[in-house]
């Protein structure tokens, strides 16, 4: 049962109390063999919203984030970007979209200058353009010191850093981030912060997911909860977590598992 359900961010129209839905996701749904890793879940992401999704390990949540983004074929379902078919109208949709992907692959023999201007390329960027825009990501990523390391001897925050730059390199007007602060150290967490809240001060929507509640609290102004396959909670963080913190929300409405509470009683004394 959804506690604040998306339907109260408004479904149906293009408009999500009066502004336009950056992602709107109707009915998803993936099964992988027996298992049901998204049950028909309809989720909408209002424009210039930081949009937070939680959940437990295997809750479902890189899954839906695939299909959303149009990495992976749901069974059911339909996802659009500003009202553009991820599936019927895949360029204009990923036009409009960076993504982050969880375990994201990349030609790994390259340095981060040639991997963005490659994949800059790739997006037909202009090549001025294009140049000006690889020597900022670089700068701001702080990979710039890194100037001839190439991507498989990136350590895993480094990755995560030149992942978010090739998702930001053709101006998105919608981030799509699975984790981007795992495993990045603080200075890097304080830059990464600063460029989501600029982007989304420009009118850009992102939609992260994290297992770290007080990063989403901190950044996010949108949270939904998955649990089990399910949006279980959906709506403002105010609203969402109401005078508890998303920590007990999330705990509340999930669950711990009784076994884990109990401990290893050999190893208590
Ligand atoms: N390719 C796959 N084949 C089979 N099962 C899968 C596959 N991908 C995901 N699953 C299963 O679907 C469920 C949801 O997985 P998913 O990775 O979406 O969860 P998650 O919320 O992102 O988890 P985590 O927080 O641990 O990354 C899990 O039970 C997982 O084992």
């Amino acid at each position: 049962m959804t506690e604040a359900t998306t339907q109260s961010a408004g479904t149906g129209s293009g408009d999500v109390e009066g502004r336009t839905a950056a992602l709107r996701l109707t009915g998803l749904h993936k099964q992988f063999g027996s298992k049901t890793a998204v049950e028909h879940v309809d989720l909408v992401v209002p424009q210039g919203s930081f949009f937070g999704l939680v959940g437990p390990n295997g809750a479902g949540k890189t899954t839906l984030l695939s299909m959303a983004v149009g990495l992976l074929r749901p069974d059911a379902g339909d996802s659009q970007v500003f009202g553009a078919g991820v599936w019927t109208d895949p360029a204009e949709a990923k036009a409009l979209t960076g993504v982050l992907p969880d375990g994201l692959s990349m030609p790994e023999r390259l340095t981060g200058r040639e991997l963005l201007t490659f994949i800059g390329e790739l997006r037909g960027i202009n090549p001025g353009v294009l140049a000006g825009r690889v020597q900022e990501l670089l700068d701001v990523m702080e990979l710039g010191s890194a100037e001839r390391t190439l991507v498989v001897d990136y350590s895993t925050g480094m990755r995560k850093k030149i992942g978010l730059a090739t998702a930001l390199l053709h101006g998105p007007r919608l981030l799509v981030l699975d984790e981007p602060f795992e495993a990045v150290d603080p200075v890097s967490a304080a830059a990464l912060k600063a460029i989501l809240n600029g982007f989304v001060a420009g009118g850009g929507s992102v939609v992260l997911s994290s297992h770290v509640m007080p990063l989403v609290e901190q950044l996010c102004d949108t949270v939904a909860i998955m649990a089990r396959g399910q949006v279980v909670a959906a709506g403002p963080l105010g609203q969402v977590r109401g005078d508890a913190t998303l920590e007990q929300t999330f705990v509340r409405l999930v669950g711990g598992d009784e076994h884990a509470r109990k401990g290893l009683s050999w190893l208590a004394s």
